[in-house]
């Protein structure tokens, strides 16, 4: 039977979902998005049957609805599915990084047309807009559902069918239990990012090259402050309430560390930093999560010119994507170290078989 998938807001996660779901030969895909741009583009590129720029005039055709717009924006698209008149039965869902203000939005929907069911892909990257969607984006990656009463286990059953090339994992989460977790482990952690990038900008004040020492703990500790800062603004004020807590918390937390060092607790700081390594070593690394983690294989290399492209190219001649590269410890004369990072298990043991024949030193962590 075909159906009709309305995505709303075709931006880096709305065209990544729209790339898998256009797969499914048994729906007619359809787009809504403010820009014309991003709507040409999603056209030209066969991304969606059909684009609009009216959101009414998209959803009253839709079986199923993925709002994928601004968490803000969101709030008000589901405000004005309350206004039409909806002649079929919808699935509406979303892909918001805080669940709170939609879930409340969702749960004043008084049309019997709609099932809502809140949800979100715990995977995605720094870039935004429609040019930076991949297919791949979602694999592995935890994908939390949040059915409101109006859903019934076969509505909630259809989206995850919808959503099966993504590869993604779902988990059922209450809002609130998912707000609080993502104010830990993803919002808060943004806002730090970025306020170590200030420390850092501001010493540069003081010492003009700093951001040459930079090495690999401070570019892994603030990746995340290259993100599209209208988007983090929204998530932060979306989830105000804890963010403020959290941020609290920290002041204490901070305080408590500067009397430890004023006072030359040696020991007790020793403790708190075996702490964390023991929690953080216990992570699972390896399930993808809010921030995605990758398959990582350490290559030596000589610093030579080419040595990188070389090693970059015997990968691809096996059609091998690396999703991520960095160099580690490069100094003039001596080996430097390459950290290639795969999508899979599959591709990192492959290449490290690969490398290993053109005769590079490979290590993979465990
Ligand atoms: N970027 C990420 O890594 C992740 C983002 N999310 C959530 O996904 C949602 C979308 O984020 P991204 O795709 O990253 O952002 P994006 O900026 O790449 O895409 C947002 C899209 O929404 C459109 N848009 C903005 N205002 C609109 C309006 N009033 N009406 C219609 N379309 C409008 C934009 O033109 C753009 O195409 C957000 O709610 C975000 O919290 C969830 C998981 C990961
Ligand atoms: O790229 C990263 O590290 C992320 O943090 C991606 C991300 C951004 C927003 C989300 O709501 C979920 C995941």
């Amino acid at each position: 039977m075909e159906q009709t998938v309305l995505v709303a807001g075709l931006g880096l996660i709305g065209g990544s979902l729209a790339l898998n779901i256009r797969e499914n030969k048994q729906v007619r895909l359809i787009g809504y998005d403010s820009s014309y741009s991003t709507l040409e583009y999603a056209k030209m590129n066969r991304i969606v049957d059909e684009a609009y720029s009216d959101f009414a005039e998209a959803v009253i055709q839709a079986d199923v609805c993925i709002l994928a717009a601004p968490v803000s924006v969101t709030v008000e698209l589901i405000h004005q599915l309350n206004s039409l008149t909806l002649n079929k039965k919808i699935i509406v869902t979303d892909v918001g990084s805080v669940k709170g203000p939609i879930m409340e939005a969702a749960n004043e929907l008084d049309s019997p047309s709609i099932a809502y069911i809140g949800g979100h892909p715990m995977a995605g990257s720094h870039k935004k807009g429609i040019q930076a969607a991949k297919k791949h984006l979602l694999e592995n990656a935890i994908y939390v559902l949040s059915p409101t009463d109006s859903a019934s286990t076969e509505d909630v059953q259809r989206l995850q069918a919808l959503l099966i090339p993504t590869n993604c994992k779902f988990v059922l989460l209450d809002p609130e239990e998912h707000d609080e977790m993502t104010s830990v482990i993803s919002h808060f952690p943004h806002l730090i990012a970025s306020s170590l990038v200030h420390q850092a900008r501001s010493w540069q004040k003081t010492h003009p090259y700093i951001h040459k020492l930079a090495a690999g703990g401070f570019r892994d500790i603030t990746r995340i402050a290259s993100s599209n800062p209208l988007m983090w603004r929204d998530i932060f004020f979306q989830n105000r309430s804890k963010m403020s807590r959290l941020l609290e918390d920290w002041i204490q937390e901070m305080k408590h560390l500067k009397e430890l060092i004023d006072t030359g607790e040696k020991t007790q700081i020793q403790q708190y930093l075996e702490q964390a390594r023991e929690y953080r070593d216990g992570l699972d690394t390896r399930k993808q999560g809010a921030i995605p983690s990758y398959y990582d294989l350490y290559v030596d290399i000589f610093d030579q010119p080419g040595a990188i492209l070389k090693v970059i190219e015997i990968l691809a001649n096996h059609d091998i994507s690396i999703k991520n590269i960095e160099i580690l410890e490069i100094r003039e004369g001596i080996t430097g170290v390459l950290r290639l990072s795969f999508q899979n298990k599959n591709d990192q043991e492959l290449s490290q078989a690969i490398l290993k024949k053109n005769h590079y030193d490979t290590v993979i962590e465990e």
